[in-house]
């Protein structure tokens, strides 16, 4: 593409551009350099190496002195960064949903692919899990790639037939523009919290990332659909509602969507819903209040891009949790449920103890462990929290890193010292799966979806699903 077209503006020396990228170390011959100010290292310092290894024309920031190949200096440089991704890769599913929030992303945008694909859509989402669509599943690096990533992938799906996609919108992919050329075609917002203070300055300065979404990036006439028992939401909603947007508000006090009650059983929910004044209920396969939240989101996401809501409701009934978020890994012969979750700091793990206790008549077995050359200040935390909430803890090894992993064990037994203590993950396991009886439930913590286990710099092959469903078929239970 010619370097006037890729920019939409006129140039004398109007090269040809093979490849756009923000990385010197990625440069080919023909290839346009945005040489971006970033937060650890500055793009511009990189113009040289870009120069030598063949760029074809430079954008940047405006005043750079001339240089031997087109130079195109803007206010923003990221967002013409994003605008020429969008020009060189301009395929997009029709319809783009983008979701936001501290917590739930990637289980909504799932959750809403699975409804979408239960209507006979052509449906596919990515995020912090990668992405998953019917040709196949593929990981990705970033929750929102970088710009050129984010529209290769929008147009790749496109290329694939896939007509319906929902993607993740992370504060630092809004921050750095990386979704500036999304078409997007509604957008959700689930909560906010406490998080990424390392980057953003406070809770205002976070959520007014997050807002850009709503109030920059999704069009007036685009649907919103906002979670309005978190305070942000409610905000959130004013907002859109004064710049003329369709609000749906979902929630237990929800105008369009309303939670009226959730009967929890051993491994699945009741829900009682009021959809535009219309009663629901509907078993919901998955543990955890949580999920409720993301499922009347996700519900409420395909109704606002066309699916019926007789259809969309009975789609709840098929859903199946993501990878490491309240992952089932199956059950003892006596239906005692066995959870995995990715729970690794205080906050996590009480949320999640106490989201299963309301689907456990017996007592809650929890394994885990804390990870090493990470914040060590949370170990005693965590083992407080169990030692509280859970009524057998069993602590063990999480990735211990380059740390002794005895010692980290033994920060954490410091907040519990009643628990037992198996170092070897997976005989932690089993114990944990030995000692369930009817009505108990076991949660291994701390690792979720990860296919590894770090010790010292070597990732060793491990996953806690599969080593749970190996202890169980090991102990006669399937
Ligand atoms: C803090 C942050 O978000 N950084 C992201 C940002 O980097 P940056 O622009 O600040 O990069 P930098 O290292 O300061 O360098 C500045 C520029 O110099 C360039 N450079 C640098 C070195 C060199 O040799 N040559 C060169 O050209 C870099 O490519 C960059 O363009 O833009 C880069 C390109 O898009 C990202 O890869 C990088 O992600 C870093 C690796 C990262 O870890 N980001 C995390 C925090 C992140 O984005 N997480 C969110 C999810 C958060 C969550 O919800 O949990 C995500 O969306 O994934």
């Amino acid at each position: 593409m010619k370097l006037s077209q890729l920019t939409q503006i006129p140039q004398e020396n109007d090269v040809e551009i093979s490849m756009i990228t923000a990385d010197s170390r990625q440069v080919k011959p023909g290839a346009l350099f945005a040489a971006l100010p970033g937060t650890l290292a500055d793009g511009r310092d990189y113009i040289d190496a870009a120069l030598e290894a063949g760029a074809a024309a430079i954008v940047s920031t405006k005043g750079l002195p001339q240089m031997a190949v087109p130079y195109i200096g803007v206010d923003e440089p990221r967002l013409i960064y994003a605008q020429m991704a969008a020009r060189l890769y301009p395929g997009q599913p029709e319809v783009l949903v983008a979701m936001t929030g501290t917590n739930g992303k990637s289980s909504t945008v799932d959750f809403l692919r699975q409804i979408w694909a239960y209507a006979g859509k052509e449906a596919a989402c990515f995020g912090t899990l990668g992405v998953e669509a019917p040709s196949g599943y593929r990981p990705m690096t970033h929750t929102t790639p970088d710009a050129v990533a984010l529209h290769k992938t929008l147009s790749d799906l496109a290329d694939e037939g896939v007509t319906h996609g929902a993607m993740e919108a992370s504060s630092h992919g809004l921050d750095q523009s990386r979704l500036d050329a999304v078409k997007i075609t509604a957008s959700g917002f689930s909560n906010l919290s406490q998080d990424h203070f390392d980057y953003h300055d406070g809770m205002e300065d976070y959520f007014q990332t997050k807002a850009r979404l709503f109030t920059e990036l999704t069009p007036a006439d685009a649907p919103v659909v906002i979670n309005v028992n978190d305070d942000y939401g409610q905000r959130l909603a004013v907002t859109c509602k004064a710049r003329g947007q369709h609000v749906m508000r979902v929630g237990w006090t929800g105008e369009d969507i309303r939670i009226d009650e959730v009967m929890p059983r051993a491994a699945s929910q009741v829900l009682s819903l009021v959809v535009h004044g219309k009663r629901y209920t509907i078993e919901l396969p998955l543990a955890g209040e949580f999920q409720v939240l993301n499922a009347v989101s996700a519900l409420g996401l395909a109704m606002v891009t066309g699916v019926e809501t007789d259809v969309a409701v009975k789609a709840l009934g098929h859903l199946r949790g993501v990878a490491g978020r309240m992952e089932r890994a199956g059950q003892t012969k006596d239906g005692a449920p066995i959870f995995v979750d990715f729970a690794h700091t205080e906050d996590g793990l009480d949320k999640l103890l106490r989201s299963v206790r309301p689907h456990t008549m017996g007592r809650i077995i929890i394994v885990f462990g804390c990870g090493g050359d990470r914040d060590p200040d949370k170990r005693a935390k965590m083992g407080a929290v169990a030692a509280k909430l859970a009524d057998v803890a069993i602590v063990t090894d999480d990735n211990p890193r380059t740390e002794d992993a005895a010692s980290i064990r033994k920060a954490v037994l410091k907040g519990c010292p009643d628990a037992t203590e198996i170092g070897d993950r997976a005989a932690a396991i089993k114990a944990g799966i030995d000692m369930l009886r009817a009505d108990d439930c076991l949660v291994i913590a701390g690792k979720g979806h990860e296919q590894g286990q770090i010790v010292g710099k070597t990732v060793i092959p491990f996953s806690d699903v599969e080593v749970a469903k190996a202890a169980l078929k090991a102990g006669g239970h399937d």
